[in-house]
C-alpha cells in the first residue's frame, strides 16, 4: 500500500489527525493532499508540510488510497459527490458523527470500501480514541494501512456491528469535552476555596493527568483505586458523599451521554 491519503476538511478532528499521522512518520507529508476551504486552515496545514488545495478539482490525476472525511455530518451528502471519480479504487474513511455506510455509498457507488471511523481529538498528541467499522469490501491490506494510520493517533477498536457507533460518538467520540469541563469546574471551585487561577488550573489539570494515567498504567480497576484515596471518614468520603449519593454523578453521566447518543442517530436521519 503506497499509502497516499486525501483528507477532506482539515478542522478541529482532521488536523488533530493529521497531526497525529505525521508526528508518528505513518504517512509522508508529500504523501497527504488536505482539500479545505478556509484559508487560515489550508494555510496551517502546509506548515506542517503536506500538500494543500482549496477545492476538489485538484484530486484531477491523483491515485489515492485512502480519502479521509473529516467535514460536518450536515455537509457531507453536498460534498461527497465531488471524489465520486475516486471510487471505488480508493477506499474512503468518515468521521462524520451520526453518517452511516449506507448514506456514503448511496452517494459514492455500492461498490465503495468504506471504513466508518469515530475518533476524538487527543489524537492530535497520540493519545485519541478510534473507533472503526469497515464494509466487506475493504481490503484486509487497507485495514491494515488505516490501523497502522490510526495507531499512530491512539488506540484503535474494531466495532463489532456498525450500529455501536452512536455508542462510541456519545462516550469517546465527545467524551474528552465532558473532561474538559470537569477540569474547568474543578478549577473554578479551586478558586472559590481560595487558591491563585494559575495554581487552580495546574492542580485540576495535573489531577486529571495523574489520575487517567494511574488508571490506565497500574490496571487497578477504577473503583479500587478511588477506594484507596478514600480513608474512612475523611476528606474524599466527605465528598465522594457528594458525588455519589442518590447516585447523582452517575445518573447526570448516563443522562449526558444518552442525549448525546440521540444526537448522533438524528444527525444520521
Ligand atoms: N471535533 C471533534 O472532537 C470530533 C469531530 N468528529 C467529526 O469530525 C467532523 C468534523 O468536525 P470538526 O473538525 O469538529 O468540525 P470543523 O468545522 O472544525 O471542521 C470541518 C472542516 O470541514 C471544512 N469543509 C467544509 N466544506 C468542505 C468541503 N466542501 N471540502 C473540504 N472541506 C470542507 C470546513 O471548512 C472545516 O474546516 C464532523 O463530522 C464530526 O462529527 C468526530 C469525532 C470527534
Ligand atoms: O459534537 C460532535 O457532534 C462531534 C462528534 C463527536 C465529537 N464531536
Amino acid at each position: 500500500m503506497a499509502g497516499t491519503v486525501i483528507l477532506v476538511g482539515c478542522g478541529n478532528m482532521g488536523f488533530a489527525m493529521l497531526k497525529g499521522w505525521l508526528a508518528s512518520g505513518a504517512v509522508q507529508p508529500a504523501d497527504v493532499l488536505v482539500i479545505e476551504p478556509k484559508e487560515a486552515l489550508r494555510a496551517r496545514a502546509a506548515e506542517a508540510g503536506v500538500r494543500i488545495a482549496a477545492t476538489p478539482d485538484a484530486i484531477a490525476g491523483e491515485t489515492a488510497d485512502l480519502v479521509v472525511i473529516a467535514v460536518k455530518p450536515q455537509v457531507i451528502r453536498d460534498v461527497l459527490p465531488a471524489y465520486r471519480p475516486l471510487a471505488p479504487k480508493a477506499a474512503f474513511l468518515s468521521v462524520a458523527a451520526g453518517i452511516a455506510i449506507r448514506t456514503i455509498t448511496d452517494i459514492l457507488g455500492e461498490s465503495t470500501p468504506v471504513i466508518r471511523c469515530m475518533p476524538n481529538t487527543p489524537a492530535a498528541i497520540g493519545k485519541g480514541m478510534m473507533a472503526v467499522y469497515p464494509n466487506a469490501l475493504v481490503s484486509p491490506e487497507m485495514m491494515a494501512f488505516v490501523n497502522t494510520l490510526l495507531s499512530a493517533s491512539g488506540e484503535v477498536a474494531v466495532l463489532e456491528d456498525e450500529s455501536q457507533m452512536d455508542a462510541v460518538t456519545a462516550v469517546s467520540g465527545s467524551g474528552p469535552a465532558y473532561v474538559f469541563h470537569f477540569i474547568e469546574c474543578l478549577t473554578a471551585a479551586a478558586i472559590k476555596a481560595g487558591l491563585s487561577e494559575p495554581t487552580a488550573k495546574l492542580l485540576a489539570m495535573q489531577t486529571v493527568y495523574g489520575a487517567a494515567n494511574l488508571a490506565k498504567e497500574s490496571g487497578e480497576e477504577p473503583g479500587r483505586l478511588r477506594e484507596q484515596v478514600t480513608s474512612p471518614n475523611g476528606t474524599t468520603a466527605a465528598a465522594l458523599a457528594v458525588l455519589m449519593g442518590d447516585n447523582r454523578l452517575a445518573n447526570l453521566i448516563d443522562e449526558a451521554v444518552d442525549a448525546a447518543r440521540r444526537r448522533s442517530i438524528e444527525l444520521g436521519k
